[in-house]
């Protein structure tokens, strides 16, 4: 198994700064912590005391828990680390396909790529490398396993080496993991190492879906304990892309369509022929911003599925009205990261808090909780609770029931 990484400039291109490529939107950087209530605590403290802030005991252990790199981040309100993109989806859907489109695209971004596949012999990287003007010397090899485990202590040291000692090189960094890797463990990589989250950001998640044989290999059914990858590809995305149209009809394309959306209500979808796609669609994403999730077009209309959630209990909406008691959300989270945070692979929500005209913004992926104020409510306009839970054996009714708790 192999790991690689090099640098690729699109063709006719300009170099353009972080700052040019760092979105407007994005004026708060996010903030992360394996404890959702010390998370929650701490933006009240810091940055929105006037909106938020009611219990100084709770408020006052949160303030050590965090780095100061986020501190400086938030006095400057600038968030200037690196983008990062993980590409996954299953063995042969189409990933590298996707990545040399990306490569040849006139974006005029400079893209650090790291490459994870397996056998001994570096074929994706040679392919990617044959598509682009980069030297074959820049690849650096890592032969010891997929970086969703063996080597993700590699990924922790290519993703610090590019940053700190080639930074100047490139504007964006994009990982292709084997069509194996669960995703989990590579994102939380972003979430969970201090260093690499004091220089990278996690843009997005894109799975990759190949419309021929996805059906397949969603529908298997693993021993007891053991993950269906396929399922886990579609479940952590951000952007998916349902690749080889060309070679399902449209009835098919409709079926399996809707079958993804269940089990991620939450993902942009796009069908593609070779992973022809807009840039837009895949770099630049935003999928762990929270000004980014308010933001964001589709909101309404993801967080408006309506159909009965998938049998695997994979995705749960709550829409609801109402103002959320922020302490008793701060609680109830926390308990259900406790018993539940295994199998909660991202969830995300926009609610209405008792007392503040903002927006709260929330998402997090297992353990990782991010949630800061949004956009100011119109006075004419409905405040509407809207929260998403994807993952792993959800109780729809307990999460209902939880989150009724927390209604004021
Ligand atoms: N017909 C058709 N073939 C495609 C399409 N996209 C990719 N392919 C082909 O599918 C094969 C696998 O594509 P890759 O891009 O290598 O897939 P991958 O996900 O990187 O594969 P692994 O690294 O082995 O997991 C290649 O032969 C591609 O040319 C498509 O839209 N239609």
């Amino acid at each position: 198994m192999t790991a690689n990484y090099m640098f690729y400039r699109a063709s006719a291109t300009k170099i353009i700064t972080s700052s040019q490529f760092f979105n407007p939107l994005t004026k708060t950087p996010s903030f992360q912590t394996p404890f959702s209530y010390q998370f929650i605590r701490y933006i009240h403290t810091t940055l929105f005391e006037n909106v938020f802030y009611r219990n100084p005991r709770k408020n006052s252990r949160n303030l050590s828990t965090f780095p100061d790199y986020n501190l400086q981040n938030a006095a400057f309100g600038v968030d200037s680390r690196v983008p990062a993109t993980i590409i996954t989806g299953f063995l042969g859907s189409g990933k590298t396909t996707l990545l040399n489109h990306i490569l040849t695209a006139e974006h005029g971004k400079c893209i650090a790529v790291i490459e994870n596949e397996f056998g001994e012999v570096d074929i994706d990287g040679s392919l990617v490398a044959s598509h682009s003007s980069s030297n074959e010397d820049d690849i650096v090899m890592v032969n010891n396993g997929c970086l969703c485990c063996t080597v993700r202590g590699d990924l922790v040291k290519l993703l610090l080496e590019l940053v700190k000692e080639r930074r100047d090189k490139f504007d964006h960094i994009i990982i292709e993991t084997t069509g194996l890797a669960k995703p989990g463990p590579v994102i939380e990589t972003f979430c969970s190492d201090e260093m690499v989250s004091h220089y990278v950001k996690l843009d997005g998640v894109v799975t990759m879906v190949d419309s021929k044989h996805a059906t397949r290999h969603l529908n298997e059914v693993k021993p007891r304990f053991v993950v269906n990858e396929s399922v886990e590809q579609v479940a952590y995305a951000d952007r998916i892309i349902i690749n080889k149209t060309d070679l399902v009809s449209e009835a098919d394309l409709e079926v399996l369509t809707k079958k993804i959306r269940h089990i991620n209500g939450m993902a942009q979808i796009q069908h593609a022929k070779y992973g022809a796609v807009d840039i837009d669609f895949v770099l630049g994403v935003g999928g762990y911003d929270l000004d980014r999730l308010h933001y964001s077009a589709r909101l309404a209309e993801i967080f408006c599925w309506h159909e009965p959630h998938d049998i695997l209990g994979f995705c749960v909406s709550i829409v609801s009205e109402g103002t959320i008691d922020l302490d008793e959300l701060d609680d109830w989270l926390e308990r259900l990261i406790e018993e539940k945070g295994e199998d909660l692979y991202r969830y995300k929500g926009v609610l209405s808090v008792n007392g503040s005209d903002e927006r709260y913004v929330l998402q997090g992926v297992h353990t990782m909780l991010d949630g800061c104020p949004g956009k100011t409510w119109t006075p004419d306009e409905k405040r509407i609770n809207k929260l998403v839970f994807i993952g792993r054996d959800l109780d729809e009714t307990m999460l209902r029931k939880g989150f009724k708790g927390c209604l004021v």
